[in-house]
Protein backbone atom coordinates (compact mmCIF):
# COMPACT_ATOMS: atom_id res chain seq x y z
CA UNK A 1 0.00 0.00 0.00
CA UNK A 2 1.70 3.81 -0.36
CA UNK A 3 0.80 6.35 0.60
CA UNK A 4 -1.50 7.78 -1.86
CA UNK A 5 -3.45 4.35 -2.02
CA UNK A 6 -5.31 3.63 1.20
CA UNK A 7 -6.70 0.59 -0.21
CA UNK A 8 -4.92 -2.28 1.95
CA UNK A 9 -4.17 -5.16 -0.35
CA UNK A 10 -6.02 -8.17 0.89
CA UNK A 11 -5.70 -11.81 -0.20
CA UNK A 12 -7.88 -14.72 0.16
CA UNK A 13 -6.60 -18.34 0.50
CA UNK A 14 -7.31 -19.62 -2.88
CA UNK A 15 -7.42 -23.22 -1.93
CA UNK A 16 -10.81 -24.79 -1.99
CA UNK A 17 -14.21 -23.19 -0.76
CA UNK A 18 -16.29 -20.01 -1.96
CA UNK A 19 -13.19 -17.76 -3.49
CA UNK A 20 -14.50 -16.03 -5.74
CA UNK A 21 -17.77 -14.21 -2.72
CA UNK A 22 -14.82 -13.07 -0.51
CA UNK A 23 -12.83 -11.27 -3.50
CA UNK A 24 -15.80 -9.60 -4.36
CA UNK A 25 -17.05 -8.63 -1.11
CA UNK A 26 -13.68 -7.20 -0.59
CA UNK A 27 -13.23 -5.41 -3.61
CA UNK A 28 -16.75 -3.57 -3.22
CA UNK A 29 -15.94 -2.44 0.46
CA UNK A 30 -12.79 -0.98 -0.75
CA UNK A 31 -9.84 -3.53 -0.48
CA UNK A 32 -7.69 -4.64 -3.08
CA UNK A 33 -7.76 -8.29 -3.21
CA UNK A 34 -5.39 -10.99 -4.45
CA UNK A 35 -5.78 -15.08 -4.41
CA UNK A 36 -3.41 -16.95 -2.29
CA UNK A 37 -2.51 -20.09 -3.79
CA UNK A 38 1.90 -20.19 -3.32
CA UNK A 39 3.64 -19.19 -0.49
CA UNK A 40 5.46 -16.35 -2.50
CA UNK A 41 2.11 -14.73 -2.29
CA UNK A 42 2.08 -14.31 1.35
CA UNK A 43 4.46 -11.30 1.20
CA UNK A 44 2.33 -9.30 -1.02
CA UNK A 45 -0.58 -9.15 1.26
CA UNK A 46 -1.46 -6.94 4.63
CA UNK A 47 -4.35 -9.36 5.60
CA UNK A 48 -5.76 -12.67 4.78
CA UNK A 49 -8.84 -13.76 4.51
CA UNK A 50 -9.76 -17.86 4.92
CA UNK A 51 -13.11 -18.71 2.75
CA UNK A 52 -15.80 -20.66 3.94
CA UNK A 53 -15.38 -24.46 2.37
CA UNK A 54 -14.31 -27.63 3.81
CA UNK A 55 -11.49 -27.31 6.35
CA UNK A 56 -10.37 -30.76 6.30
CA UNK A 57 -9.71 -30.35 2.71
CA UNK A 58 -8.47 -27.21 3.29
CA UNK A 59 -5.95 -28.27 5.86
CA UNK A 60 -4.68 -31.08 3.05
CA UNK A 61 -3.88 -28.14 0.86
CA UNK A 62 -2.05 -26.44 2.72
CA UNK A 63 0.36 -28.92 3.87
CA UNK A 64 0.63 -30.02 0.08
CA UNK A 65 0.91 -26.23 -1.43
CA UNK A 66 4.07 -26.11 1.78
CA UNK A 67 1.22 -23.11 2.67
CA UNK A 68 0.90 -24.15 6.31
CA UNK A 69 4.11 -23.07 7.91
CA UNK A 70 4.89 -19.78 6.28
CA UNK A 71 0.47 -18.65 6.97
CA UNK A 72 1.53 -19.72 10.55
CA UNK A 73 4.16 -17.72 10.95
CA UNK A 74 2.73 -14.70 9.10
CA UNK A 75 0.18 -14.74 11.68
CA UNK A 76 1.72 -15.52 14.51
CA UNK A 77 4.05 -12.32 13.14
CA UNK A 78 0.56 -10.31 13.04
CA UNK A 79 -0.84 -10.76 9.76
CA UNK A 80 -4.76 -9.36 10.02
CA UNK A 81 -6.96 -12.24 9.40
CA UNK A 82 -10.55 -12.99 8.65
CA UNK A 83 -12.25 -16.45 8.60
CA UNK A 84 -15.99 -17.54 7.64
CA UNK A 85 -17.17 -20.74 8.59
CA UNK A 86 -14.05 -23.27 7.95
CA UNK A 87 -12.03 -20.11 7.65
CA UNK A 88 -13.27 -20.22 11.52
CA UNK A 89 -11.83 -23.55 12.29
CA UNK A 90 -8.73 -22.88 10.45
CA UNK A 91 -8.02 -19.91 12.33
CA UNK A 92 -9.04 -21.43 16.01
CA UNK A 93 -6.12 -22.99 18.22
CA UNK A 94 -8.20 -26.09 19.43
CA UNK A 95 -10.96 -28.05 17.06
CA UNK A 96 -13.26 -30.30 18.37
CA UNK A 97 -14.66 -33.14 15.67
CA UNK A 98 -12.47 -32.88 13.77
CA UNK A 99 -9.79 -35.31 11.80
CA UNK A 100 -7.24 -36.65 14.04
CA UNK A 101 -4.40 -35.66 11.01
CA UNK A 102 -6.37 -32.05 10.23
CA UNK A 103 -4.01 -28.71 10.81
CA UNK A 104 -5.02 -25.53 12.19
CA UNK A 105 -3.43 -21.79 12.41
CA UNK A 106 -3.10 -21.16 16.21
CA UNK A 107 -3.81 -17.77 15.59
CA UNK A 108 -7.24 -17.43 17.05
CA UNK A 109 -7.04 -18.06 20.89
CA UNK A 110 -10.77 -20.31 20.68
CA UNK A 111 -11.69 -23.72 20.94
CA UNK A 112 -14.59 -24.92 17.87
CA UNK A 113 -16.28 -27.25 16.95
CA UNK A 114 -16.62 -28.41 14.02
CA UNK A 115 -20.14 -29.09 12.26
CA UNK A 116 -21.77 -28.00 15.67
CA UNK A 117 -25.47 -27.18 14.90
CA UNK A 118 -26.11 -31.14 14.20
CA UNK A 119 -28.22 -32.61 11.71
CA UNK A 120 -31.65 -30.54 12.41
CA UNK A 121 -30.46 -27.00 12.30
CA UNK A 122 -26.84 -27.80 9.82
CA UNK A 123 -28.36 -24.90 7.57
CA UNK A 124 -29.81 -21.72 8.62
CA UNK A 125 -30.16 -18.45 8.31
CA UNK A 126 -31.04 -15.66 11.68
CA UNK A 127 -30.79 -12.06 12.41
CA UNK A 128 -27.91 -11.23 14.64
CA UNK A 129 -26.55 -8.21 16.20
CA UNK A 130 -22.72 -8.13 16.30
CA UNK A 131 -20.74 -6.10 18.58
CA UNK A 132 -18.91 -2.68 16.93
CA UNK A 133 -20.58 -3.16 13.24
CA UNK A 134 -23.11 -0.84 13.45
CA UNK A 135 -26.42 -0.78 11.48
CA UNK A 136 -28.66 -3.46 13.01
CA UNK A 137 -29.10 -7.17 12.93
CA UNK A 138 -27.03 -8.89 9.81
CA UNK A 139 -28.25 -11.87 8.10
CA UNK A 140 -26.16 -14.60 8.81
CA UNK A 141 -25.90 -17.64 6.56
CA UNK A 142 -24.74 -21.02 8.45
CA UNK A 143 -24.31 -23.83 6.60
CA UNK A 144 -22.64 -26.80 8.30
CA UNK A 145 -21.55 -24.41 10.67
CA UNK A 146 -18.87 -24.59 13.77
CA UNK A 147 -19.95 -22.77 16.88
CA UNK A 148 -17.24 -21.53 19.29
CA UNK A 149 -17.22 -23.63 22.85
CA UNK A 150 -14.72 -21.25 24.71
CA UNK A 151 -12.38 -18.34 24.35
CA UNK A 152 -9.40 -17.24 25.83
CA UNK A 153 -8.64 -13.99 28.11
CA UNK A 154 -8.05 -11.89 25.03
CA UNK A 155 -10.95 -12.84 22.85
CA UNK A 156 -14.17 -10.37 22.36
CA UNK A 157 -17.81 -11.86 21.43
CA UNK A 158 -19.15 -10.49 18.68
CA UNK A 159 -22.25 -11.91 18.17
CA UNK A 160 -24.32 -14.71 19.65
CA UNK A 161 -27.21 -17.33 17.82
CA UNK A 162 -30.27 -14.97 19.29
CA UNK A 163 -33.07 -17.78 19.40
CA UNK A 164 -34.02 -21.31 18.94
CA UNK A 165 -32.23 -24.70 19.65
CA UNK A 166 -28.64 -23.49 19.69
CA UNK A 167 -29.51 -19.23 21.20
CA UNK A 168 -26.75 -18.01 23.32
CA UNK A 169 -23.70 -20.06 21.15
CA UNK A 170 -21.18 -17.39 20.34
CA UNK A 171 -20.79 -17.25 16.22
CA UNK A 172 -18.23 -14.39 16.06
CA UNK A 173 -14.93 -13.15 17.44
CA UNK A 174 -12.38 -10.65 17.44
CA UNK A 175 -8.85 -11.14 18.92
CA UNK A 176 -6.74 -8.29 18.03
CA UNK A 177 -6.55 -8.01 14.50
CA UNK A 178 -7.78 -11.51 13.57
CA UNK A 179 -11.86 -11.94 12.78
CA UNK A 180 -14.04 -14.74 12.76
CA UNK A 181 -17.79 -15.56 11.90
CA UNK A 182 -19.45 -18.75 11.85
CA UNK A 183 -21.42 -17.80 9.10
CA UNK A 184 -21.10 -16.37 5.60
CA UNK A 185 -21.49 -12.79 5.13
CA UNK A 186 -20.00 -13.18 1.87
CA UNK A 187 -23.19 -14.68 0.03
CA UNK A 188 -26.06 -11.94 1.60
CA UNK A 189 -24.22 -8.50 0.28
CA UNK A 190 -23.94 -7.27 3.28
CA UNK A 191 -20.36 -5.88 3.20
CA UNK A 192 -20.13 -5.02 6.69
CA UNK A 193 -18.08 -7.61 8.07
CA UNK A 194 -15.47 -7.00 5.08
CA UNK A 195 -15.60 -3.38 5.98
CA UNK A 196 -15.39 -3.93 9.52
CA UNK A 197 -11.53 -6.34 8.50
CA UNK A 198 -10.77 -3.90 6.09
CA UNK A 199 -10.57 -1.32 8.11
CA UNK A 200 -8.94 -3.02 10.66
CA UNK A 201 -6.10 -4.01 8.16
CA UNK A 202 -5.96 -0.37 6.87
CA UNK A 203 -5.42 0.87 10.57
CA UNK A 204 -2.22 -1.77 10.76
CA UNK A 205 -1.14 -1.60 7.15
N1 LIG B 1 -19.60 -23.71 5.15
C1 LIG B 1 -18.49 -24.16 5.71
O1 LIG B 1 -17.41 -23.55 5.60
C2 LIG B 1 -18.61 -25.47 6.37
C3 LIG B 1 -17.41 -25.89 7.18
C4 LIG B 1 -17.25 -27.38 7.17
N2 LIG B 1 -18.33 -28.04 7.83
C5 LIG B 1 -15.90 -27.74 7.76
O2 LIG B 1 -15.82 -28.48 8.66
O3 LIG B 1 -14.91 -27.29 7.32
Amino acid sequence: MSGTDRRPTIGVLALQGDVREHVAALEAAGAAAVTVRRPAELDAIDGIVIPGGESTTMSRLLDLLDLLVPLRTRLAEGLPAYGSCAGMILLASDVLDTRPDAHHLDALDITVRRNAFGRQVQSFETDIDIADVPGGPMRAVFIRAPWVEATGAGVTVLGRVPDGPAAGRVVAVRQGSVVATSFHPEVTGDLRIHRYFTDIVAAGA
